[in-house]
């Protein structure tokens, strides 16, 4: 088993291809579909919610099975056929083209495998066993989820505007370093802790700045 580097990828507008369209394949698409990617499925066959997307015009679905050839221009494939053999394939055209693939059956022949996922608008946390135990990935996001509820989506809002206007008004690094280090300390957690978090304007931000540079 590999030591993975874990990355966070920009898939917008990328060319996704993806083999098979069962609930495998669903799973992963929906990941790339929120990254706002080019997603193709080939397949004979997809799930409902596949061709809602599809209907949606939210993928391109070329129902037939997989072909030599179908990764021209891709960025990244998936091979999530039920048949290990077709996987199979496809992770060697991928490799011959230089091209990223998750192999959902044979993870070895792949170049990425996926965590499991806790979004909370800004905030993604990533969770992965390294393909010891899938599901066992899946119970400790659960339990994660607890911890870090929807709160967090608000925080992390105000973090990336406050530390927008702190690199845009204050020049001196030291100075900028000391309000970014503030900006996501104790305050705010605390009161995101206590329920009484909310979101400041840029009026009372650029106070906030003002009222901290001068301590
Ligand atoms: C986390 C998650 C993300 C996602 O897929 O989005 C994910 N698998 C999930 C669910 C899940 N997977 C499996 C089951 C059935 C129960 C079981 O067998 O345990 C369930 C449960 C279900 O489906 O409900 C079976 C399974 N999975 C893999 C193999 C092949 C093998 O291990 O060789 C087999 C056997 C297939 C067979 O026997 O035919 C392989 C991989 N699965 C991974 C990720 C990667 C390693 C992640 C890590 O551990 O770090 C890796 C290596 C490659 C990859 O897929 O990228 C998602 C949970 C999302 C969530 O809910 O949060
Ligand atoms: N990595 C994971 O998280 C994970 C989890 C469970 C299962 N699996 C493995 O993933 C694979 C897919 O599982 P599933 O539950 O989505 O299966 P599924 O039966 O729901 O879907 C399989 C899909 O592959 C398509 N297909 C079959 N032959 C094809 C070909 N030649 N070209 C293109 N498409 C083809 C079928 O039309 C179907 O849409 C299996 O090998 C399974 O063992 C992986």
């Amino acid at each position: 088993m590999p030591t993975y580097v874990p990355i966070m990828l920009d898939c917008e507008n990328r060319i996704c291809v993806v083999i098979g369209g069962g609930q495998v394949a669903e799973r992963k698409i929906k990941e790339l579909l929120t990254g706002a990617a080019n997603v193709t499925v080939i397949s004979p066959s997809i799930t409902v919610a596949l061709r809602q997307y599809r209907d949606q015009g939210k993928l391109n679905w070329l129902p037939r099975k997989y072909a030599e050839g179908d990764l021209e221009g891709a960025f990244m494939v998936h091979a999530a056929a039920d048949d290990p053999e077709v996987n199979r394939r496809v992770a060697e055209e991928a490799k011959a083209r230089g091209i990223i693939a998750n192999v959902t059956d044979q993870p070895a022949l792949g170049s990425f495998i996926h965590p499991s996922v806790l979004r909370r608008g800004r905030l993604l946390i990533a969770v992965s066993t390294s393909g010891a135990g899938p599901l066992a990935a899946r119970a400790i996001r659960r339990k994660l989820e607890d911890d870090f509820g929807t709160e967090y989506e608000e925080y992390l809002d105000s973090l990336y505007d406050m530390r927008k206007m702190i690199q845009e008004q204050v020049s001196d690094t030291a100075a900028r370093q000391k309000l970014l280090r503030k900006a996501c300390g104790p305050d705010m957690l605390e009161s995101l802790r206590q329920g009484t978090f909310r979101l400041r304007s840029p009026e009372e931000i650029r106070q906030w700045i003002n009222d901290n540079q001068e301590e």
